[in-house]
């Protein structure tokens, strides 16, 4: 499924810059992804990708920069202003809690709650209510698990991935970033956890996907946007251009 042309730009930044002592991480770094698009986001070691990405997630606080949602300038203050402007992130480390059940992870930090009497927080956790939205989410997204009780450290690292990816579709509200889904896993995993990408964006979602993975970029993103020392030095649609071409502006060199 491609994007129109004319799709909404919804997250946008223009001049993001950020210097850490003599390194400059972003340099006047410009980024755009469109309504229910998925955009690649490539570059070489230390073209600046997490970097921007950490600006766009409230991670970090650019030096210089604009950034705005839905057309309207945002400043993050944490990644929890971000999300709740609904833009959630999935780090490499997934942020899980192994020792914790599905249900209980898809919840992390915002768990449902009953109302009630006044004693411990954790008596008015609402688990069963839990239990059931996160059946619903993970069914809804075709995350299979054996039963949303069991823990996580009882997963594969495909599952894993599949749930941090499937907790942030649940609660975002317009852009998934996710960082290297793929790279930690095997052929039929990382299939699984494209096709689960892909659903996202079917749900109109705009996803933002971090990859070192060309073969995964070309077959999934709509545009890619292409990190070189600091800077976006090409945002060009996946159709137009090689793989060749893209490792080129990467790299500097010539295809
Ligand atoms: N907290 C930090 N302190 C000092 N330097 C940093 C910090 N974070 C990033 N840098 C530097 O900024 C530059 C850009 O780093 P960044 O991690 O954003 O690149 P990247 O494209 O994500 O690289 P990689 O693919 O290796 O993860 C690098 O030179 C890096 O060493």
């Amino acid at each position: 499924m491609s994007v129109p042309r004319d799709a909404a730009t919804v997250l946008q930044a223009r001049g993001l810059t950020k210097q850490y002592g003599q390194v400059v991480a972003l340099d006047q770094a410009d980024f755009d992804v469109r309504a229910g698009e998925i955009l690649a986001v490539i570059g070489d070691n230390g073209a600046g990708k997490s970097s921007l990405i950490k600006a766009l997630s409230g991670a970090m606080r650019p030096d210089a920069g604009e950034i705005r949602l839905d057309g309207t300038p945002v400043v993050f203050a944490s990644p929890s202003d971000a999300r709740r402007a609904g833009i959630e992130t999935v780090y490499q480390d997934l942020a899980l809690a192994p020792a914790m059940s599905i249900a209980e992870n898809l919840f992390l930090g915002r768990e449902l709650r009953r109302g009630g009497a006044l004693g411990s927080v954790f008596r008015w956790l609402d688990r069963p209510r839990m239990q059931r939205e996160a059946a619903d989410a993970l069914q809804a997204l075709g995350v299979n698990v054996r039963s949303i009780t069991q823990t996580v450290e009882t997963l594969s690292g495909g599952q894993r991935q599949g749930i941090a990816v499937a907790r942030s579709a649940a609660f975002a509200r317009h852009v998934v970033i996710l960082d290297e889904p793929t790279a930690a896993l095997g052929v039929r995993e990382s299939g699984m956890v494209l096709d689960l990408i892909q659903r996202v964006r079917d749900r109109g979602l705009s996803v933002v996907l971090i990859s070192h993975n060309m073969p995964h970029v070309f077959q999934l993103a709509d545009r890619i946007h292409i990190q070189r020392l600091g800077r976006r030095a090409a945002l060009v649609d996946t159709k137009d251009i090689s793989m060749a071409e893209a490792v080129a502006i990467m790299t500097g060199g010539t295809a």
